[in-house]
């Protein structure tokens, strides 16, 4: 049995979650008019209101109580010390050293992170100052118009996500694109178009191993050289962002355009690391510090706030308790503005790649479901799409719900239309419909007794559907910093609870190994390969019918 069962905090949660799955939210916020106040924080450009979640006074000193039996605090602190608590790798978990506006001394291995982070900021914004004011120069003479950024996953995600979400603000100086599939689809229609000489890639994989970005980067300098010709023409178009110097030469991009990170910065958390120079190089440096600031606000809000006005503790422990506890194993993220619509993506590789795991720090197999599903879309589209099944469905999905108050973009009254929506979901998903109430609509539309009863089951909305809506002042490159680090910390906390090292990603592994062996088949004259049946059917199908 693991040990967080055994916690008295932990018994008295899972009692709570039997009486609490008997009680209506409906009927919580009718017994307590200040259920909102109760059950809401403000911090800096946040308002975060988990009142609609199904918990009340007595589950919410519980789960406390469990943060307090986690000792969350002695693990914070290790983190943000630079102790090595990613075990599986004996690694540091620093991604807060990259935004360390303080500037304070983080030590690893006897030597001061702050110092070599503030070095290859420094070098970033030379960079970036060069590429944005057109004295970086192609091979031609010409100045930098398109970036094309290659990388998956963490090398990927946050970049490009934090690139949409701020792309309001961008000048119009560089055109940014992304490239992180490896289905050549997508690498040709973005060069499509583009102009070698005023083209500069920028590829960042922290191994520079990975298969697909490295397939990548070589068509890029294939197209790249088709034009240009020469090989030493690449200094002029080609950078990285890497931990892994060897391979990068190798690849032959020169030291000096090499953008490092360190192997305390999981690729996931890494987008505050020269990962994010893309950002950089769309927006100007000062847009990428201020996502830097808008983390550290929430670092300094994580470190100090009390544990009962601790936001992220408090998403860590709505999340367990949500998936530990009342057992719904599948969380929507739901914002209700368009700038922010790769977040669902973003944030399933940072939850689910974190805490989707099945044995605890010392390798026991975990008695409980750990991480939900994370999924979702831009609130609006998801209306017209899912949330039939969020509504009436049989599978309870609590939702995140974000919205800003202040548009990037004010047109007409799109923005209070946007809200509108916001402000009702939570509500429906809260209180639903019940049959008197269908009765009395169905009666005052003028329908017949026979009519009303075979309607009523299918209007019957339960409710009683937990939610969490944050409301961000505006999406801003602040905003969008402190909204990341929430998260972030979030995923921290969670994984403490679940007794989860949150920084590995061994189960990727397995499917990557697999996938290079049968690549080296696809091309072999063997009539079968040591696969299960359908495996070696479907490759065996694949060769006879593909077009050689
Ligand atoms: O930056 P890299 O080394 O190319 O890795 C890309 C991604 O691949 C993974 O290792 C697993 O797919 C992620 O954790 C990582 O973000």
């Amino acid at each position: 049995m693991s040990s967080r069962s055994q916690l008295a905090s932990w018994q008295a949660l899972s009692e709570s979650a039997k009486k609490m799955k008997q009680i209506h939210l409906k009927d919580l916020f009718a017994k307590n008019s200040t259920r909102f106040e109760q059950f809401s924080a403000q911090i800096p450009g946040v308002l975060f209101d988990y009142s609609k979640q199904q918990i009340d006074k007595t589950v919410f000193e519980q789960l406390i109580a469990l943060a307090k039996e986690c000792d969350i605090s002695a693990r914070r602190e290790k983190m943000f010390s630079g102790e090595k608590i990613n075990i599986t790798e004996d690694r540091a978990v620093l991604h807060t050293a990259l935004r360390n506006r303080a500037n304070t001394a983080v030590m690893v291995d006897g030597e001061n992170v702050t110092d070599a982070v503030n070095a290859e900021l420094a070098k970033m914004k030379a960079f970036v100052g060069k590429v944005r004011s057109g004295e970086w120069l192609g091979y031609t003479g010409k100045a930098v118009k398109d970036v094309v950024a290659i990388g998956v996953g963490g090398s990927n995600l946050g970049p490009q996500m934090a690139t949409e979400a701020l792309a309001a603000y961008a000048d119009g100086t560089l055109n940014v694109h992304y490239v992180s599939n490896v289905d050549g689809v997508q690498i040709a229609s973005v060069l499509q178009g583009l102009d070698v000489e005023t083209t500069l890639f920028v590829i960042s994989s922290k191994t520079f191993t990975t298969s697909e970005t490295m397939t990548n980067a070589k068509s890029a300098v294939e197209w790249f050289l088709q034009t240009a010709q020469a090989q030493e023409h690449i200094a002029k178009h080609f950078v990285a962002v890497s931990t892994n110097l060897e391979k990068t030469a190798a690849f032959g991009i020169a030291d000096e355009n090499v953008f490092t990170m360190w192997d305390w910065v999981g690729g996931r958390f890494s987008l505050w690391s020269a990962i994010g120079l893309p950002i950089a190089l769309y927006l100007g440096f000062d847009a990428f510090e201020e996502i830097l600031e808008g983390a550290f606000e929430i670092d300094e809000h994580f470190k100090n706030a009390e544990f009962e006005n601790n936001v992220p503790l408090l998403m860590a422990l709505l999340s367990v308790w949500n998936t530990s506890f009342l057992g719904y194993t599948a969380q929507a993220i739901l914002p209700y503005d368009q700038a922010l619509h790769m977040l669902p993506a973003y944030l399933q590789q940072g939850e689910m790649e974190s805490n989707g795991k099945h044995v605890t720090f010392a390798g026991e197999t975990v008695p409980y479901t750990t991480v939900p599903i994370i999924w979702g879309m831009t609130g609006i589209n998801g209306q017209h799409a899912f949330y039939q099944c969020l509504h009436q469905g049989n599978v309870i999905v609590p939702a995140d719900f974000i919205a800003s108050i202040e548009p990037q973009v004010n047109v007409g009254k799109h923005h209070d239309i946007l809200l509108s929506n916001f402000f009702a979901q939570t509500e429906a998903m809260m209180a639903g419909v019940d049959a008197e109430q269908v009765t009395a609509d169905l009666t005052a539309k003028g329908k017949s007794e026979a009519e009303i009863s075979e309607l009523l089951n299918h209007k019957i909305h339960q409710g009683n559907r937990p939610t969490t809506s944050m409301l961000l002042d505006k999406v801003d490159a602040k905003t969008v910093g402190r909204l990341i680090a929430l998260y972030e910390h979030k995923i921290f906390c969670q994984g403490i609870i679940l007794e989860i090292c949150s920084f590995d990603q061994w189960g990727v592994e397995l499917g990557k190994g697999l996938a290079s062996k049968i690549e080296a088949e696809l091309f072999d004259d063997a009539v079968s390969h040591p696969h299960d049946s359908s495996t070696n059917g479907l490759i065996a199908y694949y060769k006879t019918h593909r077009k050689q």
